[in-house]
């Protein structure tokens, strides 16, 4: 494609060179520069793009676009693009590029703290099942139908979105559903793409190594909601947790608006969409759904109540793409679940071992509480912090833990670049002394421990790492997967029998 046929989906500051240069691709990595690319140079967080121009030149690129242009190049056959945000135009040229997809597909955005990944697996089943095709992309894995790879982070770079939602409008598919991450609206990556339906689910401590303040935090969500407002379409439809205390920062954006579904759990009067008498045991979840002064009655394989909330969002969305919400209704209860969500293994002496991916303090302590009602003699939980994230939530984490569980073996989740030991130096503040707390650095050696210590009516709950396939030490990801040592580690249970303490 010619370089002209890009320029119009936004506005250049500055041209050097030739403007009708054939792209072959689009690359924001000078590492994957081929000849012939489009190569945007940013500023990021570890290291700035404009460091690599020299090296794509010499890879061939035909076309740099930066905010700065380097002038000791501008000699060579390369043609320079001058913009204010190279990250947010990427966005817009890919779309343009692969022919903009997104206006081609139903697409649903769910942004949020907690609950993206449920929601948009709930979406993508309920549509699927109503014969809508439909592709998906998140934290587990990148699904067009066509091809499915697990993803490296929630919400994709500009470039490889808009290749993702091409691939699946050439799969044939008329939906898609896709978690926008508070980095990714922050960062811009989501420019350039059309959501038919935007989801809020809620707002909780997390990700202030990158916001800083909750503030900033929030202003990612709230400006999720203003960008599906202005997409071209114009739809801008929106369903919205209303048990969420900071939903109300949204009212005034709001007003007014037809294609919005207000969904609570807590079956406040104001939602539009609310559930009541919400029933929750290991097995399932039963509730009645309210919708248009008619009452439902809904039975769901998602356990806890949080999942109530999920489940709302899930059928809001639905409900706005035109689905019937009964048949929706009907097949809440062969969900098959998410992958590390609430999932439950069994040793062969009945002992339930649930793996979840609560990662937060909001996370932790609605996931103990669902835990609690299921009514186990105790709950044996382990759990860590990431390394490299958000150190705030730490001690909040571990306070959560030590308060809601019964005994508390803490240990390693992604150390990344830090010490294990200074991370739970950094947990240690939010403990109660008094508590049965046992701090293992391995992984696998503390959920040994807690699934030998554990009698036949305890829940042992291994938290924080869900469907995740490694553990990341130091710059390696070592393959470490919490489904797979549980399983084996149960197995072993029956096997050799179990310490009781
Ligand atoms: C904080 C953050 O969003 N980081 C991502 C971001 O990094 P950055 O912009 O700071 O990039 P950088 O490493 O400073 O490099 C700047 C530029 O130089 C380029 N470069 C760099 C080196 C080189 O040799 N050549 C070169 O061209 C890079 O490709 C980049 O374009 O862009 C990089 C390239 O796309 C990503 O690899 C990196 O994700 C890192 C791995 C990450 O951990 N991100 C997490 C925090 C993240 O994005 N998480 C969210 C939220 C998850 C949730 O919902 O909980 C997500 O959407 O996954
Ligand atoms: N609506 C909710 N409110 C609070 N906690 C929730 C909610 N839904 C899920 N959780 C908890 O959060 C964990 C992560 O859920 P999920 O993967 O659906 O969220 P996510 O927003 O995609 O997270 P991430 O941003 O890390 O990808 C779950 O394992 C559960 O413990
Ligand atoms: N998307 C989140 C996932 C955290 C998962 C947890 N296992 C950890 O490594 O902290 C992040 O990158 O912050
Ligand atoms: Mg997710």
């Amino acid at each position: 494609m010619k370089l002209t046929q890009l320029l119009s989906s936004f506005d250049p500051l500055e041209i050097i060179g030739n403007s009708e240069v054939e792209i072959s691709s689009l690359c924001y990595d000078s590492r994957k520069v081929s000849a012939g690319a489009m190569f945007f140079a940013w500023k990021g967080e570890k290291t700035d793009g404009h460091l690599y121009i020299g090296e794509a030149i010499e890879k061939k690129a035909q076309v740099i676009v930066c905010s700065e242009i380097p002038p000791e190049y501008t000699h060579r056959s390369v043609t320079f693009v001058k913009v204010r945000d190279p990250r947010r135009v990427l966005g817009k040229v890919a779309s343009e590029y692969y022919g903009k997809p997104s206006d081609r597909l139903a697409l649903v955005g769910v942004t949020g703290t907690n609950g993206k990944t449920t929601t948009s697996f709930l979406i993508r089943y309920l549509l699927e099942k109503q014969g809508m095709k439909s592709g998906i992309i998140g934290t587990v894995f990148y699904d067009t139908t066509q091809s499915c790879v697990s993803s490296n982070r929630t919400s994709p770079e500009g470039s490889d979105l808009q290749y993702l939602l091409y691939q699946m409008v050439q799969a044939g598919c008329g939906a898609g559903v896709m978690e926008v991450s508070s980095h990714a609206i922050d960062q811009g990556r989501i420019e350039g793409t059309n959501f038919q339906v935007g989801i809020y689910t809620n707002l909780s401590q997390d990700h202030l190594d990158y916001h800083r303040t909750m503030e900033q935090y929030q202003r990612s969500k709230e400006n999720f909601v203003s960008y599906i407002q202005g997409g071209q379409r114009n739809t801008g439809a929106v369903v919205i947790n209303v048990d969420d205390p900071r939903w109300g920062l949204f009212a005034e954006k709001l007003r007014g608006k037809k294609e919005m579904i207000t969904v609570s759990a807590e079956g406040r009067k104001e939602a539009t969409l609310k559930a009541s008498s919400i029933l929750c045991d290991r097995f399932s979840t039963i509730f009645n759904l309210e919708w248009a002064k008619k009452i439902f009655k809904a039975r769901s394989s998602l356990l806890g109540y949080f999942n109530v909330e999920n489940t709302l969002l899930a059928l809001g969305a639905t409900l706005l793409l035109g689905f019937p919400l009964e048949r929706s209704i009907s097949l809440l209860e062969t969900f098959p679940g998410v992958p590390g969500r609430m999932e439950r293994y069994y040793s062969k002496d009945g002992l339930l071992a649930i793996i979840d991916y609560a990662h937060s303090e909001d996370a932790l302590s609605k996931l103990l509480h669902t835990l609690r009602s299921f009514q186990p003699s105790r709950i044996i939980l382990v759990v860590g912090c990431g390394g490299d994230r958000d150190r705030t939530k730490r001690p909040k984490m571990a306070k959560v833990a030590s308060d809601l569980a019964d005994i508390v073996l803490f240990t390693s989740d992604n150390p990344r670049s830090e010490s294990p030991e200074q991370i739970f130096d950094d947990m240690r503040p939010g403990v109660e002394v008094s508590k049965k707390v046992h701090w293992i650095v391995d992984r696998e050696e503390a959920i040994r421990k807690a699934i030998i210590m554990a009698n036949s009516k305890d829940i042992v709950c291994v938290a924080g790492k869900g469907h995740e396939s490694y553990q990341e030490i130091a710059g390696v990801f070592y393959p470490f997967n919490d489904r797979l040592v549980v399983e084996k580690l149960l197995k072993e249970r029956s096997e050799y029998g179990v310490a009781l303490d």
